[in-house]
């Protein structure tokens, strides 16, 4: 039997433990390879190095896809030359999964680093100070990403890692979840959350019976994202950009033939059917009522919103279904934009604009002027990540 001494004792051991505030975003750093692609002219490049210039019908449905993708340019790791090296990649049902490991292996820790420099650099603190790793990516390989980043980097050996593979693009949610938890229940934990993406698993060549492939084709790009997160900032040190309010996660029942990926000998193969967006939309509003409910807030157009933009379809029924004002997603399609769809890391590159934007145009707060706003992370299962932040004031991080 627990004397209640020794429960007194055991519960003073655990709150020793535990930060006293809630979990923050410190700083946030990017990553893309160096090769640009323009959408407009990316389908005379891939039917070319697919060798499939001869499939003018293919190829012109491609075309009304990128045209309608929202997206001007994007970046991949891969060039001509390096898929002229690896044709198996470019032919569509082609054992090839060898070849992509090693690009993978390679490309994943690569873009990890410059992401994880980029954020420790404004973090601006030692990189002992790291206490815990949460990676992300797509691709098996042991030892993972994460040990090869831990080296690169020269991370202490014993900073605590999680490696979360294979999810899709809901994890740049659930990597906020993991860090939330370990910087509240960690005191002074500082955790480096990275998403690194590379599309060397799904890149190949276009096939008639299999369109929604050319949608993805049209749609993935190469980033990584880094974060660090921690609660109780050091004043005057360390600057809190948003703080991680709530993190929860749905599983929408009865959606999983929606979105799907098999890792094969011919690398990721995926499905995204014309389902996606209709799931998202019959959902997404008990998703936004469930994670403000308390808050009094019913009206979506007073928070700020960082949706994944999977594609513009699925940011069109966001804004239909939530009745937003246009301006309400334009971070989201700012990056769709400019980047492509970087599965995880995506909605990383969102919040790190906003946070920019919001201080160039001289909002009040880091959330577009607004107090409280939410990151959906959305993929396969159908998956809904929801993480409520809450900005901060622009005044007091220019003050400080
Ligand atoms: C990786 C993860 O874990 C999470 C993810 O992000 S997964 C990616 C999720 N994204 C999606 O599912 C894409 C959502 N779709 C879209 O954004 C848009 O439909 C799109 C950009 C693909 C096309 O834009 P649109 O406004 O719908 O244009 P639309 O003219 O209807 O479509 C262009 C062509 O694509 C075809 N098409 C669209 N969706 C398709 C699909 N899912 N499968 C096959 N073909 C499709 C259309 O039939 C059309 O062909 P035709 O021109 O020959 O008629």
């Amino acid at each position: 039997m627990v004397s209640g001494e020794a429960n007194g004792t055991s519960y003073q051991v655990r709150r020793g433990q535990s930060a006293d505030g809630p979990a923050t975003v410190l700083a946030i750093g990017t990553a893309n390879p160096p090769n640009v692609f323009e959408q407009n002219s990316y389908p005379d490049f891939y039917f070319n190095v697919t060798n499939n210039t001869h499939k003018d019908e293919l190829k012109a449905k491609f075309q009304r896809m990128c045209n309608r993708s929202g997206i001007r340019k994007r970046y991949l790791s891969f060039t001509e030359e390096t898929l002229k090296a690896n044709p198996s990649m470019g032919i569509y049902w082609e054992p090839s999964l060898d070849v992509r490991q090693d690009i993978l292996a390679v490309e994943v820790p690569k873009l990890a680093k410059q992401a994880s420099l980029n954020a420790i650099k404004e973090w601006g603190q030692p990189i002992s100070n790291i206490t815990h790793l949460v990676f992300c990516t797509t691709g098996p390989v042991s030892p993972g990403a994460d040990a090869a980043l831990m080296q690169m980097l020269g991370l202490n050996p014993s900073v605590k890692r999680v490696l979360l593979y294979m999810q899709g693009c809901f994890a740049g949610g659930t990597v906020l979840r993991h860090a939330k938890d370990l910087a509240e229940n960690n005191k002074g934990a500082r955790v480096l959350v990275v998403c690194s993406e590379s599309t060397a698993v799904t890149f190949r060549g276009p096939h008639e019976n299999h369109l929604d492939n050319l949608v993805g084709q049209a749609l993935f790009a190469d980033g990584a994202a880094a974060l660090i997160v921690g609660s109780d900032p050091i004043p005057n040190v360390e600057k809190a950009w948003f703080e991680i309010s709530l993190a929860e996660s749905y599983l929408i029942p009865d959606s999983s033939p929606a979105i799907a990926g098999h890792l094969k000998e011919v690398g990721l193969e995926f499905h995204l059917t014309r389902d996606v967006s209709p799931v998202i939309s019959k959902n997404i509003l008990k998703i936004l009522q469930d994670a403000f409910d308390g808050t009094g807030i019913s009206d979506w157009n007073d928070v700020f919103i960082i949706a994944h933009p999977g594609g513009p379809a699925i940011l069109d029924v966001i804004e239909e279904k939530l009745k937003l004002v246009p301006e309400k997603l334009q971070a989201s399609r700012h990056v769709l934009s400019e980047f492509g769809n970087m599965s995880s890391a995506t909605v990383h590159f969102i919040l790190d604009h906003m946070r920019k934007s919001s201080v160039e145009k001289g909002c009040a707060t880091t959330g577009e002027g607004y107090q409280l706003g939410i990151l959906l992370g959305l993929g396969p299962g159908m998956t809904v990540e929801s993480i409520v932040l809450k900005s901060v004031p622009i005044a007091s991080l220019l003050s400080s």
